[in-house]
């Protein structure tokens, strides 16, 4: 019989963290179909209203888009869609050793009213007032927790199964660290279609231009000194260099956790930089899993994180599906009129004839052609939009444990077991390509803005 979350099962889950969509919440029980998991609760904005679940979720044009991923197109809950997709688009660009699809759970109406009821006073404000918990859903997605290492798993190897059974309950867990990073866009467009007015695009990062428009409009209170460009160049130093400035400048775009709890870093919105409190804090609550002195845990923990994401690669499978993005918005915007059968709005605004002719072969492709550039185009913007986890667990002497994922700290001499998973990788809605043609129009201009300015 299938499991059902009841009202009485929700004191078992707490708060974890959200982000625009979703509301994640750690396991607290002893069940143990449940330890070492998430769930994942959809969230309904306050400006529309809830939306039952069992009426096709995706658009007829997104069916077309996603025609040929098994059962996408059929799918009646958004989780379903969320785990297909991942399942079979995602896992394919970023390997499915890295990504965790999770399994779809019935949960009731009394559970999530209660989770709403629980929550609500850990949830930042921002995010309260933005959504709540979609208590008309009928179901959420639970997952592994990527911020702690299965139970005793391979240490326990050698035992026999009985001894392993009176074992899991007594053995003391070792701590377990781990970051999150949201890298957002590693590359450089170079699309023959973006127009010269935004020739920018191809020397400043979309991340950086951001930042720009994010402070003109007070979402941020200082730009990040983070540039996605090192933490995805491949160069040791780079990466280095990358990790200190999350670190300085966590925003949303860094966090640390303890033992599933967050140490550093902002929930939902983020902290936009680090003082020397916080740097403090930090240093006190990592004692027991960076061995080194006061003062130099911090950087030897950054140390630890920038080694294992330049020695792992993990990084450059997600930049290979970011860069699935060719066209950049400024062509994929045309390809997505052709799908929706409509005029093309961009075509129709250009001022100058010349560049209305410049993208009329655009709209001469092929309707399969104009499929592929978007499907690729939505897939890219998952990749530059979702994080990474990394999980860290210090190994015992002695200890066998699989050679390809443990990293050495060499300022303390540890050695450390990591697991890296890729998180949030839902599928973007087609009709967003409209926000994100406007969107990017706004970056660049806000920031050719300020450059005029600054001359
Ligand atoms: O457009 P961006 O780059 O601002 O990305 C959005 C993110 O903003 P960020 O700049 O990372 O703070 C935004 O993150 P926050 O809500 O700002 O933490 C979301 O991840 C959003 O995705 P969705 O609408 O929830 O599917 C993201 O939208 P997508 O562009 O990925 O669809
Ligand atoms: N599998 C997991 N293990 C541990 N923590 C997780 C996991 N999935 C999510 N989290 C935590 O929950 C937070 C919110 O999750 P997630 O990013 O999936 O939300 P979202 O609403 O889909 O985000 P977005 O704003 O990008 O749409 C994450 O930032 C992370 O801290
Ligand atoms: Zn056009």
């Amino acid at each position: 019989m299938e499991v059902v979350l009841e009202g009485k099962d929700a004191v078992d889950w707490i708060y974890r963290g959200e982000g625009a969509a979703n509301l994640v919440l750690g396991y607290t029980g002893s069940s143990p179909a449940f330890i070492g998991k998430i769930i994942r609760i959809q969230k309904a904005p306050r400006s529309r209203s809830q939306r039952m679940t069992g009426s096709p979720i995706l658009s007829i044009h997104e069916c077309l888009l996603w025609r040929d991923t098994n059962e996408l197109g059929s799918s009646t809950s958004k989780e379903i869609v969320g785990q297909l997709f991942v399942l079979y688009v995602m896992s394919s660009f970023l390997g499915s050793e890295h990504v965790d699809a999770g399994i779809r759970i019935l949960v009731s109406r009394e559970f999530l009213e209660s989770v709403e009821k629980n929550t609500l006073c850990q949830r930042p404000a921002s995010r309260v007032q933005a959504a709540r918990v979609n208590t008309l859903c009928d179901s959420a997605l639970l997952v592994s927790d990527h911020s702690a290492f299965p139970h005793g798993k391979y240490r326990l190897h050698k035992f026999s199964p009985m001894v392993i059974t009176s074992c899991v309950s007594i053995l003391k867990e070792e701590p377990c660290i781990s970051v999150e990073i949201k890298p957002k866009c590693g590359f450089l467009p170079c699309s023959k279609f973006i127009v010269e007015g935004n020739a920018i695009k191809r020397s400043v990062t979309r991340f950086r231009m951001h930042q720009v428009l994010k402070l003109h409009q007070g979402e941020i209170s200082q730009v990040s000194e983070y540039d996605p460009l090192d933490l995805f160049s491949g160069s040791s130093n780079r990466v280095h260099d990358a990790i200190k400035a999350l670190f300085t400048s966590p925003q949303n775009n860094f966090r640390v956790f303890l033992n599933g709890s967050l140490i550093f870093g902002g929930l939902g919105g983020g902290s936009d930089n680090t003082s020397n409190s916080i740097s403090e804090a930090l240093e006190d609550l990592i004692e027991g899993v960076i061995q080194a002195d006061h003062g130099l845990r911090t950087s030897s923990f950054l140390q630890l994180v920038a080694e294992t994401v330049f020695r792992s690669g993990v990084l450059n499978r997600l930049l290979g599906a970011q860069k699935l993005d060719m066209f950049d918005i400024e062509g994929a915007i045309h390809a997505y009129y052709n799908i929706v059968a409509q005029p093309c709005k961009v075509c129709r605004d250009f001022m100058d004839e010349e560049l209305s002719h410049r993208y009329a072969p655009l709209h001469s492709i092929s309707l399969e052609e104009s499929l592929k550039i978007v499907r690729d185009y939505l897939i890219a913007a998952t990749a530059k939009d979702c994080s990474l986890m990394i999980s860290f667990r210090l190994r015992e002497d002695g200890d066998p444990g699989p050679p390809d994922s443990t990293v050495y700290l060499e300022p303390t001499s540890q050695i450390f077991d990591y697991k890296a998973y890729f998180i949030d990788l839902d599928m973007k809605p087609l009709k967003k390509m409209v926000h994100y043609y406007e969107l990017d129009q706004r970056i660049v201009s806000c920031y050719t803005q300020m450059l005029k300015t600054e001359r």
